[in-house]
């Protein structure tokens, strides 16, 4: 994009530009990526202009028609022509600005879906998940991920494609699009405020679930007050999205990455620090068999931006996670959010359909309560907010270790030590300590299919274990478990958020069929999708139901309702 000095603009008429949406935005991010050697780990994607057909997969052809015209406009008419929308700052270049934003989505897609990359990132800009078919909007010019989804499924054949949008802002644009298609999964959190903030949508409210076949494919989760930190993101995805998502088994994952929903933005005001998104990122990579692409919204503080873009991508590159950081507890203000969106949803979708329903008169009373409370802190929210640079995460010389028998074959990939004394001492000491210092998570028992136990590992042992912020993950596979593999991969998989990526299998002899997937899991290779789930059955949501009961006294990221339980 030109740079304001190159802009030949007659300073007669002092033309109105956008105060955070600014350039900087990429160069830092990429900067950054530069600097902690992420680039180079990275193949980067040539660009290119969407074509008037791209575009017109989201957009009509009057409004495509009428932003062609933007780079020859007068100063004057380019004012008029930005009144007759929202917030959006229109740029004699920012039309082929956003022609190339929408194309970098598309050329990602392509590179993920032949094969060439596993997942990416596409840093952006003008950002798109508020534009519409015929309108921009909130700095949107085209619909980037709007339109690398219905590319997606008219190139590839895509039956269903999954839209994360963890933006602070409701991407109105993309709910639009895909409100009546089932085809297509939307899911939106984003300050609210009961409809305060911007764009002050009533259809951005937890109930607006979708339209016609799409009922059930919008999924708005409404943040009512500001502050929200690392346990409200992390509840949300345990409790709401992933569930649904493994339900609905995507062919592929568009994020509309948005990183305004992250401390010191000034949009947003919430907490969340930036490692979060390693794992938001990290519980997205085992959907789709790994097929992820990242494409920028928004993000505006120059600090939090660009340690929170090399989260992602370090995460997308398979670097483990880092240990997450205070999570106490989702705050009663999301608890209340979290389970209006359960309950608009338990219609449609089995993993949801045992949702409490009533919101007793109490929990108002505490949330009117709390919000007496929480006033001073508000205030003192406005602050410049500080936060600790993300902790440094080492690259594993050696990704996965084994220690096998004699006679069984190790997977390449892995650094294999006969359990005979020719072992590396300090290889086999390392893992011996690390056996030391561990904790045992046991599956409740009763998870006898892959829902039932799905919804055990995403609704217990992932909240669970994320509170819990064990310093290793022990896994110990019983021969008749009756596990099969692919659900075994998906929970080497996801536990590997854990501990750092501190993983011990152990595993009985004569399951030597198992060393292959177990190390592919190890080694971070995406996990075989499970298909689309169906309901659980019952007597395993009663036992899940009944621990949860149990437990979320003390751990509160099982929660998933306020004080008065469903
Ligand atoms: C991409 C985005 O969601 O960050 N745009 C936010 C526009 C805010 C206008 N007040
Ligand atoms: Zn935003």
């Amino acid at each position: 994009s030109l740079s304001p000095s190159t802009l030949k603009f007659s300073n007669s008429l002092s033309y109105p530009a956008c105060k955070i949406e600014v350039p900087e935005r990429l160069t830092v991010s990429h900067e950054a990526l530069i600097k902690n050697g992420l680039a180079d780990r990275c193949v980067s994607v040539p660009v290119r202009e969407a074509t008037d057909a791209d575009i017109l997969l989201v957009h009509s052809e009057e409004y495509l028609e009428a932003v062609k015209k933007t780079p020859y406009m007068t100063l004057e008419d380019l004012k008029e022509f930005t009144l007759q929308y929202g917030d959006v700052y229109f740029h004699p270049n920012i039309y082929h600005c956003a022609k190339l934003a929408a194309g970098a989505a598309l050329q990602l897609v392509d590179s993920v879906m032949t094969g060439k990359v596993r997942n990416g990132m596409a840093l952006v800009r003008p950002p798109g998940h508020h534009s519409m078919s015929s309108a921009a909007n909130g700095f949107c010019v085209f619909n980037n991920v709007a339109i690398a989804a219905q590319y997606a499924k008219q190139k590839y054949g895509l039956k269903r494609v999954l839209i994360v949008d963890w933006d602070v802002h409701h991407g109105q644009g993309v709910q639009y699009c895909f409100e009546d298609d089932p085809s297509v999964l939307y899911f939106s959190w984003h300050r609210y405020e009961h409809q305060k903030f911007w764009p002050q949508l009533r259809e951005s409210d937890y109930d607006s679930v979708g339209k016609e076949k799409g009922a059930g494919f919008n999924i708005n989760v409404p943040w009512n007050k500001v502050g929200m930190k690392n346990s409200d993101y992390l509840s949300v995805f345990c409790h709401v999205l992933l569930p649904v998502a493994y339900e609905f088994c995507p062919d592929l994952v568009l994020v509309c990455a948005g990183f305004d929903s992250a401390i010191g933005d000034p949009e947003g005001e919430m907490c969340a620090s930036p490692d979060i998104f390693a794992h938001l990122t990290h519980l997205l990579m085992n959907l789709a068999g790994g097929k992820l692409c990242a494409v920028l919204e928004g993000g505006y503080n120059l600090t939090s931006l660009p340690q929170s873009v090399c989260q992602t991508v370090q995460t997308l590159l398979g670097d483990p996670a880092p240990r997450p950081a205070n999570l106490d507890g989702p705050c009663e203000s999301a608890l209340e959010s979290l389970h209006c969106v359960r309950s608009a949803h338990r219609q449609y979708w089995s993993c949801l359909k045992h949702a409490g329903i009533a919101i007793s008169t109490k929990r108002v009373k505490l949330a009117e309560e709390e919000e007496r409370l929480e006033k001073g802190d508000e205030e003192k929210s406005q602050e410049e907010q500080v936060w600790p640079e993300p902790p440094k995460r080492v690259t594993p010389p050696i990704r996965a270790a084994l220690v096998l028998p004699n006679g069984v074959a190790c997977p390449d990939g892995c650094e294999s030590f006969g359990a005979s004394e020719d072992a590396d001492p300090v290889i086999v000491n390392k893992l011996r300590y690390v056996a030391a210092a561990s904790c045992l998570f046991v599956l409740p028992q009763g998870c006898s299919d892959a829902s039932g136990f799905l919804q055990a590992v995403l609704g217990l042992l992932l909240p669970l274990g994320y509170e819990y912020d064990p310093s290793l993950v022990l896994l110990v596979r019983m021969p008749d478990s009756g596990v099969c593999d692919s659900v075994w991969q998906q929970l080497t998989g996801l536990l590997q958020g854990l501990a750092q990526g501190h993983t011990l299998v152990l595993m009985q002899e004569g399951e030597k069929e198992r060393v292959a997937p177990t190390a592919s899991a190890l080694l971070g290779d995406a996990a075989p999708s499970l298909g689309q789930l169906h309901s659980p059955l019952p007597e395993d949501v009663e036992v899940l139901e009944r621990l949860r009961h149990r437990l979320q006294g003390d751990w509160k990221l099982l929660q998933t309702t306020g004080e008065t339980g469903e």
